[in-house]
């Protein structure tokens, strides 16, 4: 078995939906680092997008859009982790960007249970991105977002911005009642030092096997084939896995995904979109889209939380890209034919 200093460490970075991981990865990525780093990404919802918003020059990104995270962790996370192990030294370090809703238990036991990544690989911390405005409404409804606390080695509680002083300190309050151990960061746009963030050395099994006192068990007996969440309806629940490990999922949420390789209109768009979320933003926790406006050579990246929209030209489409749209909904209830229907009239016809 290699020296632990020998291994390749791995930063699991999570946080629920929309709270600023990819702004993150992307800070980290951006910075002059030096270093080679591997990302995996898994997103929720089929459409890859944000493996194309991740901005890294020489970076390999590696993406896990068949399911969660947490239940294809023996699958994808391990094959992949695997494929990077067979090149050793070409990595310093490895970043895995669960989506929103993932539990990070069976992700990090994962560094622990597979023999082979464990010979290789350690993890170095679990990273969690809090949302300091939506973070203690979710605390309320979602699981998930406890979990991720609970699990965090680091918290980067970021949106500062969006919040009065005497709500900060209210969600940290709520953060440190959940976890009063993990090092924590208030920050705006994600900025801190990718030292407060990286090859920290962090991850503390005896903390975790407190809250968690089956993450060690193993199991092969799950089949993952024979595996299916239906995300459509039911509530909350468990799942058992029999791997001992239990880990939850809202299985009320839903994503809708929607595509055009017709270009867009931007004047139907905008003021469509910006309506749709100003109604619904209840019920749509999480919209992203990489656009195609008729008449405009650069791609347009939107990004909204609730009913908070940002947008921006991002860069030129390349020559030979494929000028499509692709537009991801998440959220409960989705008013799916509406939004459907919407979308429709504001392709150019
Ligand atoms: N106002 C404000 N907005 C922020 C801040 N950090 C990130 N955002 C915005 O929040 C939105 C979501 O950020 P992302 O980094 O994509 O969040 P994420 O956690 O990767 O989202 P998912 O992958 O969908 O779960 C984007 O529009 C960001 O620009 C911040 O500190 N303040």
């Amino acid at each position: 078995m290699a020296e632990a200093s020998q291994k390749i460490p791995v930063t699991v970075l999570t946080g629920y939906l929309g709270a600023g991981k990819t702004t993150l990865l992307n800070r980290i990525l951006s910075e002059n680092h030096g270093k080679k780093y591997a990302v995996i990404v898994n997103e929720f919802g089929e459409i890859g997008i944000d493996n194309d918003l991740i901005i890294g020059a020489d970076e390999e990104v590696f993406e896990m859009n068949n399911g969660c995270v947490c239940c294809t962790v023996r699958g994808d996370l391990v094959r992949i982790m695997d494929g990077l192990m067979k090149r050793k030294g070409k990595f310093d370090a490895i970043i895995v960007e669960t989506t929103g809703l993932a539990d990070p238990a069976p992700v990090a036991q994962t560094f622990f249970v597979d023999e082979d990544v464990q010979k290789n690989a350690r993890l170095d911390a679990v990273v969690t991105v809090a949302d300091a405005k939506w973070l203690s409404d979710r605390l309320k409804d979602a699981p998930e977002a406890k979990n991720q606390i609970a699990f965090a080695d680091v918290i980067v509680l970021n949106k500062t911005d969006l919040v009065s002083k005497p709500e900060l300190a209210e969600v940290e309050a709520r953060i440190r009642g959940i976890n009063p151990y993990a090092k924590l960061h208030r920050t705006e746009r994600c900025q801190v030092g990718i030292a407060d963030v990286l090859e920290r050395g962090a991850f503390d099994l005896d903390r975790i096997l407190e809250i968690e006192p089956d993450f060690l068990e193993a199991g092969d007996d799950h089949d993952h084939d024979h595996h299916h969440h239906d995300h459509d309806h039911h509530h909350h629940h468990d799942h058992g896995h029999g791997h001992g490990l239990k880990h939850y999922h809202d299985e009320d949420m839903q994503s809708l995904s929607l595509r055009s390789e017709k270009p867009l209109d931007a004047t139907k768009f905008m003021p469509w979109l910006q309506q749709l979320v100003a109604t619904e933003g209840q019920k749509i926790l999480r919209s992203k889209g990489i656009l195609a406006f008729t008449g405009d050579d650069d791609r347009y990246v939107f990004q909204g939380v609730h009913m908070m929209l940002e947008g921006d030209h991002q860069r030129k489409w390349k020559d030979g890209e494929k000028r499509e749209s692709r537009v991801v909904f998440i959220g409960r209830e989705l008013p799916e034919q509406a939004i459907r229907d919407g979308f429709e009239q504001c392709i150019t016809t």
